[in-house]
């Protein structure tokens, strides 16, 4: 498999090394990539011998089957539409993007007419089993995240004392928080949408790890689930669950035997 990724940060730098070096997906490489700084494009490059796309019209051009976005909401908005009308399938990790109905209803219609598909990872939560099999035939009632970082790792956070940030639907929390909040919108999207689920973002100078508590309702009875995730080394912000969960989706695409 031919990977082509965009964005060289936290995430992209961890998948380099895991794909590139680590050789943890079989028969796969990431062969381009394309970053918005040029200097962390030819170091990235020059260590993981993956060629540098200097705009994603060109790395469209490569022979990549598949776009691995690592970069930010914006960025999906602005090149999903055409990773997918260029036939290559995409995996999204700032699934943020994908909050706007009318955006994800486009992208789902150029998927139908190229024979794509996008790929939403778990990123740093877990539970979206439960809410996808709750909501298929039974009722959905509720569905609500509270996420609880160091304020080293949220805008505009104080550095001393615990302080509720937010408090509202995921379709608000992603428009306040791009960087931070991916995760109540994957969340919407495997349970209520992004209006009808609860979102709480608490500072919290203690905290030593990103937590994410996530409580749902409905016919099929209640779920409670914690996840205490260890931030990546290079950004407080990402927990390295994202990360590892792009790697999974990526496992998951050739499975003969799927789980979940
Ligand atoms: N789904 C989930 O659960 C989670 C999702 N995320 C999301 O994943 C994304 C990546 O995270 P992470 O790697 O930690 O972030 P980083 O900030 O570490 O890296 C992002 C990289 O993308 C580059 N970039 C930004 N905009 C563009 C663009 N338009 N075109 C090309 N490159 C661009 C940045 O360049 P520059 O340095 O110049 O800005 C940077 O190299 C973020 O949107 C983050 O919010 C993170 C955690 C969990
Ligand atoms: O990594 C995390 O814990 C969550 C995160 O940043 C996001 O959802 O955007």
């Amino acid at each position: 498999m031919k990977l082509a990724l965009i964005g060289g940060g936290n995430i992209g730098r961890f998948l380099l090394q895991s794909i590139n070096i680590d050789c943890l997906i079989p028969n796969a490489k990431i062969i381009g990539l394309h970053t918005r700084c040029q200097e962390q494009a030819k170091e990235l490059s020059r260590e993981f011998e993956a060629e540098i796309f200097e705009d994603v019209e060109s790395l469209l051009k490569s022979d990549a089957d598949l776009v691995i976005e690592a970069a930010t909401v914006e960025a999906v908005e602005e090149y999903a539409a055409s990773i997918l009308l260029s036939g290559k399938d995409l995996v999204v990790s700032s699934v943020g993007a994908l909050a706007d109905r009318e955006f994800y209803k486009c992208l789902e219609e150029i998927c139908i007419l190229n024979n794509t598909k996008i790929h939403l990872p778990s990123g740093a939560i877990g539970g979206l089993d439960v809410l996808k099999a709750a909501k298929s035939i039974g009722e959905l009632d509720s569905v609500s995240i509270i996420t609880r970082k160091p304020p080293q790792a949220l805008p505009g956070a104080p550095l001393d004392g615990e302080k509720v940030l937010f408090e509202g639907s995921a379709a608000e929390a992603i428009r306040l928080f791009p960087k931070n909040i991916n995760v109540s919108i994957i969340l919407s999207l495997a349970g209520l949408g992004a209006e009808n689920t609860g979102v709480k973002i608490i500072s919290d100078p203690a905290a030593r790890k990103n937590s994410h508590t996530i409580e749902a309702a409905g016919s099929f009875g209640k779920l409670s689930l914690q996840v205490e995730n260890d931030p990546m080394p290079n950004n407080p912000k990402t927990s390295y669950l994202a990360a590892l969960s792009i790697l999974a989706s990526l496992k998951n695409r050739d499975e003969l035997i799927r789980v979940g």
